[in-house]
């Protein structure tokens, strides 16, 4: 299907009849415009010359019917009619534009939310194949231009709709100069096709133009204080002149190529009006009210030609964004891989409650056979506190992912509070039970006060306080002068690492979930603050579960078990901390 033909059956799907409507009002308005003009014919033939034969003449014998015969009163008569129709073309016009504008915005908010769906939806390893910035440029600047082009496109019709009501008073008014004007017209098409390929191909290269500078600014910001440390920053300034060239290049060639046809097309019609004016005075002997209307209507007629022209490019320009869109949410949509289950028909049920976590004989590649997890098995028991040690890339990462369903493992069971997670509802239950503290700590550029109610939305103050209070982030909030209320800054740029994490800490802590995954999420905190806070886990009444993940021997060292992740699978680490060794 091409490019234009999806664009139109999408537009048609989400607008249904209000499509319609808005199609029904442009044809209304482009007819009362025609109806305009042809009523000029009668009106100067009226006021010129009093008519004894045709439609003039049935006008004329209906208003001495009603007593006006004095060339004023006929004159005003008519203008009033003429208003009449003006006004009301006019309201018409008024009415039509809104819906469109409002069609336009409409359809794009819903492909804005549509990929952001997708981006939602998408499985964790689509997402993680994208360029952050490629999707914000999706979003941003190729919705954009879908925005102002499906504004143009359907002031596209509105063009197309002024045209043939102009020729078809063309033909009411002087058929023989009709088959002239079509002609010309057919000509100014044969340009739409080329001028409509170079838009084109001119929007593809702009898109992807566009998105090299989205990358290359993205990097500039996040990378700031490397750049800086490094004295990189010109590196940065020079990638961006370099990307900028390209970008403005394909942006002048279609601002170019615009004015070109623009300039051509207006020579063309002037020579067009003037080429019809000399053939119905010389050649076609037509009245002079005929030939002032037919020259008016013709000059009026280039100028939706003309914005007929560039619309085509405009479209195929969008076309190129909209290609885009597309090619982005189906790629987010790739299904995820199968999973093979391997014991399904022996996970325990519920009574007798299984282990918290169960996860039996887990494989994982990120590339066919380069098997990361080969067979990984892990338990855990509510309120247990478990630790995993892995050199770094054995794949812990990987397996948390996993355990947390952002990926489908090729083969094996999970099984969460002694369900089987297969399904949707399940996955989501199970993740609603569990929090996640990665080792990146992330906070949202807002306050205090919503990044800790991001999971919690209705966390009282007291509930925020006592899980401070449990991360020992209580003196941090003590000597922020807003409390709550005060800003974390862009990633939370306000606070120390040690400090983000103790925030996200208290962030995890706020609701009971029963299973808490820290990976090296204390890693940024000093070894005896470190050692508190997870005193005071210990001492929590009703406590989660905890999966610790952790370089470092001294953290490890207050879990009841340490395993060990080793060749892709699970295995007892060599040594254990001394309460299970005691135990
Ligand atoms: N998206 C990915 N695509 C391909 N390979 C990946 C991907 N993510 C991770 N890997 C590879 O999988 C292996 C395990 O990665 P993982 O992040 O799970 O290790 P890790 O044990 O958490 O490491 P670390 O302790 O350094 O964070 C590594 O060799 C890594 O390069």
């Amino acid at each position: 299907m091409s490019g234009l033909q999806y664009y139109l059956r999408e537009l048609r799907a989400f607008a249904g009849t209000r499509l319609w409507l808005a199609l029904a009002l442009v044809g209304a308005a482009a007819a009362l415009e025609g109806l305009g003009f042809v009523a000029f014919v009668p009106l100067f033939q009226i006021l010129l010359s009093k008519p004894d034969t045709g439609v003039a003449a049935k006008v004329l014998g209906g208003l001495e019917a009603f007593g006006l015969t004095t060339p004023f009163s006929l004159s005003i008569a008519l203008a009033a009619a003429f208003l009449a129709l003006i006004t009301m073309r006019s309201f018409l016009q008024w009415k039509r534009d809104i819906m469109l504008r409002r069609l336009s915005l409409e359809f794009v908010d819903h492909w804005r939310r549509r990929t952001m769906i997708a981006v939602s939806a998408a499985p964790w390893q689509a997402l993680m194949g994208k360029r952050r910035t490629d999707i914000e440029h999706a979003i941003m600047v190729d919705i954009g231009r879908l925005s102002s082009g499906t504004q143009q496109t359907l002031m596209g019709v509105v063009q197309i709709t002024m045209i043939l009501a102009q020729l078809v008073a063309i033909a009411v008014i002087a058929p023989i100069m009709l088959g002239i004007a079509l002609a010309l017209l057919v000509l100014a098409g044969v340009f739409i096709v080329p001028i409509s390929r170079l838009a084109a191909m001119l929007g593809r290269r702009n898109s992807s133009a566009g998105r090299k500078v989205h990358n290359v600014l993205g990097n500039f910001m996040a990378g700031q204080k490397l750049a800086r440390l490094s004295d990189a920053q010109g590196r940065f300034v020079d990638q961006m002149d370099g990307v900028m060239r390209d970008a403005r290049k394909w942006q002048l060639d279609f601002v170019a190529s615009q004015s070109k046809v623009r300039a051509a097309f207006q020579c063309f019609a002037a020579l067009a009006v003037v080429a019809m004016l000399l053939i119905g005075y010389f050649g076609l002997a037509l009245d002079l009210p005929r030939l002032i209307v037919v020259t008016l209507i013709l000059t009026r007629i280039s100028g939706p030609t003309l914005a007929l022209m560039q619309t085509s490019q405009s479209t195929a320009n969008m076309l190129a964004a909209l290609d885009a869109l597309r090619s982005l949410t189906a790629d987010l949509d790739r299904p995820e891989p199968r999973v093979e289950p391997a014991t399904l028909e022996s996970a325990p049920g519920n009574d007798p409650p299984g282990p918290l976590l169960e996860a039996r004989d887990l494989w994982f590649a990120y590339e066919a056979d380069d098997w990361i997890l080969r067979g990984a098995s892990l338990s855990i028991d509510r309120g247990e506190i478990v630790a995993l040690d892995a050199p770094s890339g054995s794949g812990k990462t990987t397996l948390l992912d996993l355990i947390t369903g952002l990926m489908p493992p090729a083969h094996g069971t999970i099984i969460g509070q002694g369900r089987i997670l297969q399904a949707d509802a399940d996955w989501e239950a199970w993740r609603r039970s569990l929090a996640y503290l990665p080792q990146d700590p992330f906070l949202f550029d807002t306050t205090l006060r919503e990044n800790l109610q991001w999971c919690a939305p209705h966390a009282t103050d007291a509930e925020m306080m006592t899980a401070l209070e449990m991360a020992g982030a209580q003196e941090l909030l003590a000597r922020s002068p807003q409390g709550l209320d005060t800003r974390v800054g862009e990633r939370g740029q306000a606070f120390s690492g040690g400090e983000r994490q103790r925030i996200c800490l208290a962030r995890g802590l706020i609701r009971r979930h029963a299973l808490l995954i820290l990976d090296e999420a204390t890693s940024a905190i000093d070894e005896d603050g470190g050692a508190k806070i997870f005193e005071r886990l210990r001492q929590w009444s009703d406590r989660p579960a905890i999966l610790l993940v952790s370089h470092r021997a001294d953290t490890r060292g207050i879990a009841d078990r340490i395993e060990r992740l080793e060749g892709g699978k699970i295995v007892p680490a060599a040594v254990q901390p001394r309460r299970s060794v005691d135990a």
